[in-house]
């Protein structure tokens, strides 16, 4: 099966909280936070690195990682099925901001309404509302 790892990367920003959310810039131009294949050999943690240091220049010290925070998506990809693994990261500087690859042509940090409406896709909806309650109950008591 297809497999591809990355971090929901939140930051508190101006008094609220907004996650990061790229666009694609092939195919339908589609918002994901940053996330990519699994390479032969790799763990799931090393590809949610790799791909969210290449995709937005974002490192593993910029970041506190949540471990045990994570959600599987599981959908189709042109007929077969991809799962992709996503944990909760928090931009330990807010004014760090993320850069561009080819890869992408925008990306944006939006509080959680915006970024469940610029998802789109129910799963990542429901993922978004899902790290969005364990910051709430978590991070901000
Ligand atoms: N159309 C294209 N034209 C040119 N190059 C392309 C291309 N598609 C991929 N590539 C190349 O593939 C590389 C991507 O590699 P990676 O960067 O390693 O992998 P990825 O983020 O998992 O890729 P992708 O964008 O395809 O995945 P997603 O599941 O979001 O998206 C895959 C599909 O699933 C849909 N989708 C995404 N999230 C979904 C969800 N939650 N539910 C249902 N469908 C979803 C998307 O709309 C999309 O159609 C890029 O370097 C690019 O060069």
């Amino acid at each position: 099966m297809k497999r591809a790892c990355g971090f929901v990367i939140f930051r508190r920003f101006k008094g609220s909280i907004e996650y990061l959310l790229m666009q694609t810039s092939y195919g339908e131009h589609h918002w994901t936070p940053p996330k990519g294949h699994v390479d032969k050999g790799e763990s799931d943690m090393t590809t949610a690195i790799r791909e969210t240091e290449e995709e937005s220049g974002l490192l593993k010290n910029d970041l506190n990682i949540f471990e045990d925070v994570k959600k599987e998506l599981k959908y189709n990809v042109k007929g077969r099925p991809k799962i992709v693994i996503y944990w909760l990261a928090e931009l330990i500087n807010p004014n760090k901001d993320a850069r561009l690859s080819d890869e992408h042509q925008a990306f944006l940090w939006l509080p959680l309404e915006e970024a469940c409406k610029k998802s789109g896709y129910q799963d990542l909806q429901d993922t978004l509302r899902y790290f969005d309650k364990y910051i709430s109950d978590k991070l901000l008591k």
